[in-house]
């Protein structure tokens, strides 16, 4: 549950329920069927139109994931004194509304791990949960290092790992989260409003791997600004790109705004994968991606460096315009 005191209902944001344009013919969400031999185009086509796609025939057993779902499902379940007993996300441990260090909010409770570390979750049976995340992230890495493949065959970039192989390194700093969110009671829900479940934000890392139970709340904003509903579907795999992707591909690829919508029956459970880099790598445009004279559109800077920056950041901050160049005019 998540623990709501008088003061803290004032912290929430809502959004009014105006029908957006796109809302009336709402484009539809490009599905990506990784078994099939023309994947990396589509992959190409999705990451450049919506920085968003689909995966179906993804390769990860189902048994792997409602696994994972039955234990977050337990732990979330727990008293919250029992809970916390994980320890506050600093930042990995287990939060609840509060999102990163600078004053986010949302109707929201999670665990925030790092995938290099075993984790430290106060369960009944941790044994249980670890080797629950350890067979879901292997699985789920896996699958994120194809579709980083297809994306450089696509891209006709060389070697073929050249975007997988930073999320495939020992030393990456990728990070796994998993959120919770009750449904919000009525008294939140003010008419024709909605509450946020996690405000809007683009994910810094290269790409992200998320999983959803089949309730809603997922919402992705589209190039014209208006935000789409993106269906559940508990048995596929969602990928954002990320501002690192963006940047690897000298804004050719956009990182996705999204955000999530509370709902007011049911709880939706998620499950996110951020491939990130290693601290110490240079992100930059990879070099066969520029043409000619294309110039970066960004200063040279290394994933601590950003990362840093991004914990001064508030969640729905444009993280990239810090590092961007000014266009000489
Ligand atoms: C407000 C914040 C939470 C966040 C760190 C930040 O300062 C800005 C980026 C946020 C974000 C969004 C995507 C992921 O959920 C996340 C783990 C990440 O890498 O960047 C969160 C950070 C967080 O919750 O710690
Ligand atoms: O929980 C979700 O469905 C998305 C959450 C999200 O975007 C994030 O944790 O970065
Ligand atoms: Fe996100």
């Amino acid at each position: 549950m998540v623990i709501l005191s008088k003061p803290a209902i004032e912290q929430f944001s809502y959004i009014r329920n105006k029908q957006p344009a796109a809302a009336l013919f709402p484009p539809l969400i490009p599905v990506v069927d990784l078994s099939k031999p023309d994947s990396k185009h589509q992959i190409i086509k999705a990451c450049e139109e919506f920085g968003f796609f689909k995966v179906i025939n993804h390769g990860v057993p189902m048994e792997f994931i409602s696994r994972l779902e039955s234990e977050a499902t337990k732990f979330f379940s727990l008293p919250f004194c029992e809970k916390e007993k994980t320890g506050q996300p600093k930042p990995y441990g287990y939060g609840n509304k509060r999102i990163g260090p600078n004053g986010d909010v949302g109707w929201v409770e999670y665990l925030l791990l790092t995938t290099n570390q075993d984790p430290n979750i106060s369960t009944e049976n941790p044994e249980i949960f670890r080797a629950a995340l350890n067979n879901y992230m292997a699985a789920v890495k896996e699958m994120a290092c194809e579709i980083l493949e297809m994306v450089a065959d696509g891209l006709k970039i060389q070697p073929r790992n050249a975007l997988s192989k930073l999320m495939m390194d020992e030393q990456s700093d990728s990070v796994f989260r998993l959120n919770h969110y009750p449904p919000c009671p009525d008294v939140l829900q003010s008419l024709n409003s909605n509450v946020i479940g996690f405000g809007e934000h683009t994910d810094p890392q290269i790409i992200s791997v998320l999983r959803s139970n089949n309730t809603s709340g997922l919402q992705i904003s589209l190039k014209d600004g208006s935000w789409i509903s993106v269906p559940p579907d508990h048995h596929s795999f969602f990928i954002n790109v990320g501002d690192s992707l963006q940047v690897m591909t000298n804004g050719r690829f956009k990182s996705v705004k999204h955000r999530v919508v509370a709902n007011s029956v049911k709880s939706r459970l998620s499950m996110i994968y951020f491939c990130g880099p290693p601290l110490s790598e240079k992100i930059a445009p990879l070099p066969s991606l520029m043409r000619g004279d294309q110039q970066s559109l960004y200063k040279e800077f290394t994933w601590f460096e950003y990362k840093r920056s991004a914990y001064s950041s508030r969640l729905a901050d444009n993280r990239l315009t810090h590092f961007e160049k000014i266009a000489a005019s």
